[in-house]
């Protein structure tokens, strides 16, 4: 199944939320598993991490709501004694996540100018992420900024993977296929 990851990057915009969802929701009913990443690039360069809770929760049905949607709506991150999104930038998503967010402006998922995104070194940890969590494709929404670093990270994609194949990170099983799958 292929994993989609969505980000909002830049000044925050009216149609972010709607966007999101809809991408949501498109994903799901072609038969993808969507993600969001928390505050744009900043929360892809940011290790993200990994909510085992979140696979065994029985309750959750599958690919409608995995929990976290009323904790990105509240803003606050934490519920008290409870779930929380500290710590976690790379958050998979269901149907019911995203819903009534067509009327919200700006973006619940969290917007950022990320100075590390603009290095190199942030742009390897930002893939070293998306590989280590299984995505196979990321959408941007964002202005000419966003899209011009999303542009770049594409084109250097093939020699990011070589560097980080060279680190010999073979845990990360990273493939021959790992070149083509990142799209924007
Ligand atoms: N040349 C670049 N190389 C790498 N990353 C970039 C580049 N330009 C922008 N980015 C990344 O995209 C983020 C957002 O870019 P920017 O602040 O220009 O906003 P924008 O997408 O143009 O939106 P807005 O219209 O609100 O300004 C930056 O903080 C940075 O992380
Ligand atoms: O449940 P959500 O995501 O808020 O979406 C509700 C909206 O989606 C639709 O069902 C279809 O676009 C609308 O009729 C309704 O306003």
């Amino acid at each position: 199944m292929m994993k989609i990851a969505i980000l909002t990057s830049g000044g925050d915009s009216a149609g972010m939320n709607a966007a999101v969802r809809s991408i949501v929701k498109w994903g799901i009913l072609k038969g993808c598993e969507m993600w969001i990443v928390r505050e744009g690039y900043e929360g892809l360069v940011e290790e993200s991490v990994k909510d085992t809770e979140l696979k065994t929760d029985k309750n959750l049905l599958h690919n409608l709501r995995f929990g976290d949607g009323e904790l990105l709506r509240d803003g606050t991150s934490e519920f008290m004694g409870g779930r929380t999104l500290k710590g976690r930038y790379i958050v998979r998503v269901g149907w019911d996540d995203v819903r009534g967010w067509f009327s919200e402006g700006g973006t619940l998922i969290g917007t950022a100018r990320s100075v590390a995104f603009r290095k190199p070194e942030g742009r390897r940890s930002a893939a070293f992420n998306l590989i280590k969590e299984g995505i196979d494709a990321l959408v941007v929404c964002g202005g000419d900024g966003s899209l011009t670093g999303a542009d770049i990270f594409r084109s250097e994609w093939p020699s990011i993977i070589k560097d980080l194949r060279d680190q010999s990170l073979s845990h990360l099983r990273i493939s021959p296929s790992s070149t083509q799958t990142l799209t924007d």
